[in-house]
Formats: C-alpha cells, sequence, structure tokens
C-alpha cells in the first residue's frame, strides 16, 4: 500500500495501548430510524465500530429493531416506542434516559423522519445531552425549527449539514454553496458549536479554526454516505477527541475511504455500504503514514 502524505494540522489518533480495552474507545449512543428507514442509523452504527468506538448501541423505534439488529451483529441495540406513523414518540426519553445516562457520546438523526413529538424530544437532547453530540440529518431539520435558532449550545455539539439542511438552518431556502461557505464561521461562532458543511469540499468549522477538507470524490453521492461520515465522527468522539478534532479527522478518512474505494470499484458503482468496506483500508493507511512521521 502506499503511503499517503497527511496533511498538516490534521489531528492525531493516537495509536492503541497494548493494555487498553473496549471500555478504553468509549459508549457511543446512536439514536434514529424509523419505519421505512432502519438503513440510514445502521449505516452509522456500523460505522462508528468501523472507526473504533469501544461499544455502539443503537436506540432505535421497536417496529424496526429486528432490521436494525441483523445488519450488524457487533453493536448492540436498545428498543424505544414506536408512534403510529412509525417514528419514536417524546415519551421515548423515558426508555433513552438509562441509556443516556452511561454514553460518553451520543449521535441523533439519521432516518429518524420528523413529527411534533420528535421535535420536542430532540431538542431537549441538543440542550440537555451533557457530553459531546452530533447532530445529522433530521436532527438537523428540528432543532432548524427552534423558536430562537441563534441560541448558542452549552454543551460540545457537531452539526453535519449539506446544503439543504444549512438552507433550513439559517432560514435561506436560495442560499448558494458559496454564501453558505461564507457564513458558516459566523454560524459556527454565533451557535458555539462545530459546523461541518458537507459537500464536493467539506468544510469543517468552529468559528476560529476551519479545515478546508482535500479528500472525497462524487463516489460519495450516494445516498447514506453522510450516514456513515456521521458514524465516524461519533466513533472519534468515542475515542476522546475534542469536537473539533473528531469532525475534522472523520471527514478527512471518509474522503480517503472513497477515494481507495472508487481505485478498485467505480464512482458510479460506489455505495454507501461499500464505503464502510474501505474505513479500515483509510485508518491502515492513516496510521502508517502517522507512525512514521512520528518515528
Ligand atoms: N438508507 C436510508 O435509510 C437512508 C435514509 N436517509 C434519510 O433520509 C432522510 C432525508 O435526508 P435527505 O438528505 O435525503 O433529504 P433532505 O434533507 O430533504 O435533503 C435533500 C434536499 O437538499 C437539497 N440539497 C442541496 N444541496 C445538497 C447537497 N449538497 N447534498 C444533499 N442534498 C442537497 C436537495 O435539493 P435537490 O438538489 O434535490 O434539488 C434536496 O431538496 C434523513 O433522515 C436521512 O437520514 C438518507 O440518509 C439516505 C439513506
Ligand atoms: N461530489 C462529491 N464530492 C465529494 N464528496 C461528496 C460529493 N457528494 C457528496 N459528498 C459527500 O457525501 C456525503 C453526503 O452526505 P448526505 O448528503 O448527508 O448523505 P445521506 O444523507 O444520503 O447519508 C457528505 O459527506 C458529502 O460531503
Ligand atoms: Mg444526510
Amino acid at each position: 500500500m502506499s503511503r499517503i502524505a497527511l496533511p498538516a494540522g490534521l489531528p492525531v489518533l493516537p495509536p492503541r495501548d497494548p493494555h487498553s480495552h473496549k471500555g478504553t474507545f468509549g459508549r457511543a449512543l446512536l439514536v434514529g430510524g424509523s419505519v421505512g428507514m432502519p438503513g440510514s442509523i445502521s449505516l452509522s452504527g456500523r460505522a462508528c465500530l468501523k472507526g473504533g468506538a469501544g461499544l455502539v448501541t443503537l436506540a432505535v423505534p421497536d417496529a424496526i429493531i429486528n432490521t436494525v439488529a441483523t445488519f450488524d451483529a457487533a453493536y448492540m441495540t436498545w428498543p424505544l416506542p414506536t408512534d403510529r406513523s412509525g417514528h419514536l414518540p417524546l415519551h421515548a426519553k423515558a426508555k433513552l434516559s438509562a441509556k443516556l445516562e452511561q454514553a460518553d457520546c451520543l449521535a441523533v438523526g439519521p432516518g429518524l423522519g420528523q413529527s411534533r413529538g420528535l421535535f420536542f424530544l430532540v431538542n431537549d437532547l441538543a440542550s440537555n445531552f451533557p457530553r459531546p453530540m452530533v447532530i445529522d440529518a433530521d436532527g438537523l431539520n428540528l432543532i432548524a425549527q427552534r423558536p430562537d435558532m441563534t441560541q448558542p449550545f452549552t454543551a460540545p455539539r457537531v452539526l453535519t449539514p449539506h446544503l439543504g439542511e444549512f438552507r433550513r438552518l439559517v432560514g435561506k431556502p436560495q442560499l448558494t454553496m458559496e454564501e453558505a461557505t461564507g457564513s458558516a464561521i459566523e454560524f459556527a461562532d454565533k451557535l458555539q458549536c462545530v459546523l461541518v458543511l458537507k459537500g464536493s469540499q467539506t468544510l469543517v468549522t468552529d468559528g476560529t479554526q476551519q479545515w478546508n477538507n482535500p479528500t472525497g470524490n462524487p463516489g460519495l453521492a450516494t445516498g447514506g454516505s453522510g450516514d456513515v461520515l456521521t458514524g465516524l465522527i461519533t466513533a472519534m468522539l468515542a475515542q476522546q477527541l475534542n469536537v473539533y478534532d473528531a469532525a475534522v479527522l472523520a471527514v478527512f478518512l471518509h474522503g480517503l475511504a472513497a477515494d481507495i474505494a472508487v481505485k478498485q470499484t467505480s464512482q458510479p458503482g460506489l455505495t454507501a455500504s461499500d464505503l464502510l468496506d474501505f474505513l479500515e483500508d483509510a485508518l491502515c493507511e492513516y496510521a502508517e503514514a502517522r507512525d512514521a512521521k512520528s518515528s
């Protein structure tokens, strides 16, 4: 395998201590899924495992839990109630609470759908979960409906919108990618969060620092590739990277995995499920280059 050059400023995920155990690499909790969308939260969960989180639990509506469970034997599942429209109801919070207490980090949104109950549930988590949290997909659409969108977060948060989701967050349906890029730093600063503005050239910013990601290709333009990114960011948080470093490293590795993948497959043929298989190659190339740099 050819060694890649790591760009300056790329965060370091340290090599594993030989005496480490699964608890060392964190307990990640991912909340999402709805009837019709069991795949997205499963992709996130599998990416979270592939990214190195020690223990991964997916909390999903009980109507889809058997489907979600069969996608991977290595994550755990936690059944929550399902409402009549196939979504998590607000009262799912009671059953979620036990898992929230144990979680070192949280991801919310992939495949969640939208409802009035979910609006209250997601905004409660976004405001009150005391540890790092990734908000993606419908999680973003639900926080975009907060009466005061400019209210800063009080705990570490990573928001991962594509342009359509960013338009909803800022309430500007016509915003161009160029305009979004221009307002991303101000947005992150105002909300005191890390913003991952996803696109062909993903930007990561915490309002002070900024990362223009050099990896990735149009093979990623396929349903579910963002769900994989959400899981990977969560994995980095579980391994105790800070929110900015976790987002930057995950975005880099996600793009690198796609770059390796399309050399062996094709851009049109790449699926989000396939992408998972290349995360390991990306981590290998990264670790090799990191170790060569430090020796
Ligand atoms: N396997 C599964 O279960 C999967 C389930 N999924 C779940 O589906 C739910 C909906 O999520 P979503 O992202 O598909 O839909 P939505 O938020 O409406 O965004 C699309 C709108 O934004 C616009 N748009 C503009 N620029 C854009 C850009 N750069 N990248 C992308 N879009 C861009 C675009 O405009 P267009 O270009 O089409 O005019 C369009 O109007 C969510 O819960 C998610 O988790 C998926 O993850 C797939 C796999
Ligand atoms: N042309 C492209 N070049 C590079 N990366 C891309 C391209 N198109 C999409 N991506 C990446 O693929 C992912 C898509 O995320 P998202 O739209 O949330 O997908 P989904 O919701 O279907 O999982 C993002 O990480 C984005 O940066
Ligand atoms: Mg998405």
